[in-house]
């Protein structure tokens, strides 16, 4: 399968937060979820990816080409969503359009006017006008233009309401049908990628805890529950974290195949979800067990 994206020991420091040899790697015509909590580095990545920082080592590819040596023909590939707005707030939506187009030489008018039609987007509105919803979807509109074949988005769902994250979960959702569409997707609301991530890559205090599939994740983690005599009885090994209470215990292992054959059905046994597995697997979190 062609690698889309690779990061290979990449790392980067400031005073107080470092990147540490960070590796994961995405395929052509998927989604990669990029999860961590607050400051753990997402942003970061995603600017070193954009040449928007310098890293201080390690090698990053995309389209199989060194982001840094070939930037200008790797940006014309890449449509890039972040959180702030970027634009000129005193333009119109027609005028920042204007603006941007020339950047492109794959700029398609008429896939941007089929966008303006299906996102509703006021093209004589100035951009300090639009609503958070409609920021996001004029960048979404700029991005799909240009034939990008991927989409690198940081925190593109913060602070949007749901009706309209779903909306976006949505687009994003369409867009995959087109198999020579990637995305990159960082975010910390884990509940928009159950539905639509391939890939889950989870990073906390700069370094990554996992990079899989959304399915090999389920595959392996589960959460159990049980009570308190059943977990003086129980290696904690093969826990991730724990979280106890007066009655019993509720945990979060990597281990299922291993749990199934300790306790069968002597514990709950359940499906965890993304925001399970990034809040029992956070290193600041009190109920984390392992290292790694
Ligand atoms: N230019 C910089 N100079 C110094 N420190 C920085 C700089 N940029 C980021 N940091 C620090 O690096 C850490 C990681 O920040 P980053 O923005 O990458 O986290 P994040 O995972 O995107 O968080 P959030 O979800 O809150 O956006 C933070 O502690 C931040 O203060």
């Amino acid at each position: 399968m062609e690698k889309i994206l690779q990061l290979e020991n990449v790392s980067k420091s400031f005073k107080g937060f470092s990147l540490k040899n960070i590796s994961f790697s995405l395929d052509r015509g998927y989604i990669m979820g990029f999860i961590g909590p607050n400051g753990a580095g997402k942003s970061t990545t995603i600017k070193l990816m954009m040449n928007l920082l310098k890293k201080d080592h390690g090698v990053i590819k995309i389209f199989g080409l060194d982001h840094v040596q070939h930037e200008i023909p790797i940006k014309e590939r890449i449509g890039f969503v972040y959180d702030s707005n970027h634009f000129y707030e005193e333009l119109t939506v027609q005028e920042m359009k204007n603006m941007v187009r020339p950047f492109y030489k794959n700029w398609a008018e008429g896939l941007f006017q089929q966008y303006v039609k299906e996102f509703n987007l006021p093209l004589k509105k100035q951009i300090k006008h639009l609503s958070k919803g409609m920021k996001m979807k004029f960048s979404l509109a700029i991005a799909l233009s240009h034939h990008a074949e991927l989409l690198i988005m940081d925190e593109p769902t913060s602070g949007l309401d749901p009706l309209i994250r779903h909306e976006l979960l949505e687009i994003l959702q369409g867009l995959m049908e087109d198999e020579n569409k990637s995305v990159f997707f960082s975010t910390h609301i884990t509940s928009d990628l159950d539905k639509i991530a391939d890939y889950i890559t989870f990073i906390d205090n700069g370094e990554i805890v996992l990079s899989k599939t959304k399915d090999e994740l389920l595959e392996e983690y589960c959460i159990v529950k049980g009570n308190k005599e059943q977990l003086h009885k129980i290696d904690r090994g093969v826990f991730v974290g724990i979280n106890e209470n007066h009655y019993g215990f509720e945990a979060l292992s990597n281990r299922k195949m291993d749990v199934l054959k300790s306790f069968g059905d002597s514990v709950l046994i359940e499906k965890p979800t993304l925001e399970d597995i990034m809040i029992f697997s956070t290193r600041r979190s009190e109920n984390h067990v392992s290292t790694y």
